[in-house]
C-alpha cells in the first residue's frame, strides 16, 4: 500500500508506472458483519450506534472483472445510508448482497459474511477489466454510486430505472470507506481538480441526489424565481439543494434546526430562513394525529418570507414527521418532490389538499448516469461547492457515523482512507483561489 500512496503523490508517476504497481492482497475497509445483522434487537434506533457495528478490519482484494475497475481511495464521506447499513434498517443490507450474488456467477464475488461499506470516493485508478478503455491507472477520479447492468431496455432512456439498479457500497459490496474499492468503470468521473481529495469525495451522492431531485425534469424542474422549500437546509441534501436554487435564480426558504444552522445558510445566500426548533412546530399532536393548525402556522411563516406567496417545491426527505405539512404548504399546481423519509416511511397526509389543489408529489431516487455526471461537471467548474464540516480517519468512520445518526454535523462530514493528511490532491490552485470562501465555508463551524 505503501508504493501506491508514494506513487500517488509523486508528481512524475506515469500510467505505466501505475499499471506496473502490484496490487496487494488485502486492504483495510470498513465493514458491517452479517453475523451481527440482530445485534440491535428491541433497541430504539436513535440509540443503535454505529460505533458497535462498525469494524475497520483487512479483507481480500476482489477479483477484478470486465467493465470494472479498482480504485486506490484517497477519501470517502459518510453517507445516511451508510447509517441506515450500520443500525440494520430498514433492512440488513445482507439481503441486498445475497439477491445480488444470484445475478450471475462475477455478483456472486458480493455475497459475502461481511459488508464493505461506503457509496464516495475520490482516488486514483489502479487496474481497470477487459473493455475498458476510457479510464487508465493513474486516472484521478471520483466515483457516483450508480450500478446497474442495462441488460434490460427498461433502463436505456433513464440508467435508474434499471431493474437491477443497485447503490454501489450500499446494495453492493466493495464499498468506498476503504483503501481499495471495486466500481464498474462507468461510475468513474474525472475528480475536480481544484479540489483536495476529502473535499472531492464529499459532494458525489447527495450532490447528485440534490441535481435530478430538484433540478433534473425527472424530478422537480425547478425554474427561475421558484420558491423552494429546502428542509434540513444545511444538511448532506440540503446544503446542495440550497446552493442549486440559489446558482439558478429560485428562492429557497431553508428549514434548520438552530441558529448555527441558519447562519451557514445565510453565508450560503439564503435569506428565507426559519428555525424550526426556535419556533417549535409540533406537526403531530401525538403519535397518531396531526395537527393541522400547526400546518398553516408554519405556511403562514412562509408566506411571512415570500411576501404572501407559497412555494412552488417542497424539497422533501424528513418524512413522515414533516410530509402532512410539505403537502399542505404546497402552492396549488405545485410540487413535493421526495427521495427518502429519515423520521419514518409511513407518510400520512390530507389527500383533499392534494387532489383540490392539483399537487403532484414526485418519487426521487439518487440520479441517472448523465444527471451524475452534470451534478460532478457543476462541482469541478467552481459553480457548486463542497459542503465539508469535518474530517475523521478511516479509523474513526464509527464516530462520523454515530454524528451523522445523532444529526450533529453540519453539511458533509469526511473520512481520509489513503490520504495521510488533509488538503493534498490539489492540482489547480488558480481556480481554488477564486471559491476559497466557499469552499471552506462549512469548516469547523
Ligand atoms: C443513494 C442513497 C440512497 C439512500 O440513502 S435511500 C435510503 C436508504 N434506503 C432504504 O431505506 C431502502 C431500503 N430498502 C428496502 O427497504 C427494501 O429493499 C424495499 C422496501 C425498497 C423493497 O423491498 P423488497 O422486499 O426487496 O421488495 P418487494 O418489491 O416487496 O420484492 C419482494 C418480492 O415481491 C415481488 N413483487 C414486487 N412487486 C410486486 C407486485 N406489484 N405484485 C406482486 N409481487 C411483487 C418481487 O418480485 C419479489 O419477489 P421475489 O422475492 O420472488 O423475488
Ligand atoms: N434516495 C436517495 O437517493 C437518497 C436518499 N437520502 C436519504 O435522505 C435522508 C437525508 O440525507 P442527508 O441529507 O444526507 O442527511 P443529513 O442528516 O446530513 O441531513 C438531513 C437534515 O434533515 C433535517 N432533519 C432530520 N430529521 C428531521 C425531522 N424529523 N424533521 C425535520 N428536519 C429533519 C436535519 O436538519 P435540521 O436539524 O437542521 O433541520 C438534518 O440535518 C436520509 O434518510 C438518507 O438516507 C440521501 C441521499 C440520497
Amino acid at each position: 500500500m505503501k508504493e501506491i500512496l508514494d506513487a500517488i503523490q509523486s508528481q512524475d508517476s506515469t500510467a505505466a508506472d501505475f499499471a506496473a504497481l502490484s496490487i496487494p492482497e488485502s486492504y483495510r475497509a470498513v465493514t458491517v458483519h452479517k453475523d451481527e445483522a440482530e445485534m440491535f434487537s428491541g433497541v430504539a434506533s436513535r440509540d443503535k450506534d454505529p460505533r458497535k457495528s462498525l469494524h475497520i478490519e483487512d479483507v481480500p482484494v476482489p477479483e477484478l472483472g470486465p467493465g470494472e475497475a479498482l480504485v486506490a481511495v484517497m477519501a470517502s464521506s459518510v453517507n445516511y445510508n451508510s447509517v441506515w447499513t450500520s443500525i440494520f434498517e430498514p433492512v440488513s443490507t445482507f439481503g441486498f448482497l445475497e439477491r445480488y450474488g444470484k445475478l450471475s456467477d462475477l455478483s456472486k464475488r458480493h455475497d459475502l459474511p461481511y459488508h464493505v461499506i461506503g457509496s464516495d470516493l475520490a482516488g486514483v485508478v489502479l487496474r481497470t477489466g477487459p473493455g475498458v478503455n476510457a479510464w487508465n491507472p493513474g486516472d484521478e477520479v471520483v466515483a457516483h454510486c450508480l450500478s446497474v447492468e442495462l441488460e434490460s431496455s427498461d433502463g436505456h432512456n433513464d440508467t435508474m430505472l434499471d431493474p437491477e439498479q443497485r447503490i454501489w457500497g450500499f446494495e453492493t459490496n466493495f464499498g468506498g470507506l476503504a483503501e481499495i474499492a471495486l466500481v464498474k468503470s462507468n461510475q468513474l468521473m474525472p475528480k475536480p481538480k481544484h479540489l483536495s481529495w476529502e473535499e472531492a469525495a464529499s459532494p458525489g451522492l447527495v450532490n447528485s441526489t440534490a441535481y435530478r431531485q430538484l433540478v433534473s425534469r425527472n424530478g422537480a424542474g425547478m425554474k427561475q424565481g421558484d420558491n423552494v422549500l429546502i428542509w434540513g437546509a444545511s444538511g448532506g441534501l440540503g446544503s446542495y439543494a440550497t446552493q442549486f436554487a440559489l446558482a439558478g435564480g429560485a428562492n429557497p426558504i431553508c428549514v434548520v434546526s438552530s441558529d448555527q444552522k441558519a447562519e451557514i445558510c445565510r453565508k450560503m445566500g439564503a435569506s428565507a430562513i426559519i428555525d424550526r426548533n426556535a419556533e417549535g412546530y409540533k406537526f403531530w399532536k401525538d403519535e397518531h394525529n396531526q395537527d393541522p393548525r400547526e400546518w398553516k402556522r408554519f405556511g403562514k411563516r412562509i408566506r411571512e418570507l415570500t411576501g404572501g406567496e407559497d412555494v412552488d417545491i417542497v424539497f422533501e426527505h424528513p418524512g413522515r414527521e414533516t410530509f402532512g405539512a410539505s403537502v399542505y404548504v404546497t402552492r396549488k399546481g405545485g410540487t413535493i418532490v421526495t427521495c427518502a423519509s429519515t423520521s419514518g416511511y409511513n407518510h400520512e397526509y390530507d389527500n383533499r389538499y392534494l387532489w383540490m389543489s392539483l399537487k403532484r408529489i414526485i418519487g426521487s431516487h439518487f440520479a441517472n448516469y448523465r444527471e451524475a455526471w452534470e451534478a460532478n461537471r457543476l462541482i469541478a467548474k467552481g459553480k457548486i461547492h463542497p459542503t465539508l464540516s469535518k474530517v475523521y480517519s478511516l479509523e474513526d468512520t464509527g464516530q462520523a457515523a454515530y454524528d451523522v445518526h445523532r444529526n450533529l454535523h453540519q453539511g458533509k462530514v469526511g473520512v481520509l482512507a489513503l490520504a495521510p493528511r488533509e488538503g493534498l490532491g490539489v492540482r489547480d490552485t488558480e481556480l481554488r483561489e477564486q471559491h476559497i470562501d466557499a469552499i471552506n465555508r462549512f469548516r469547523n463551524v
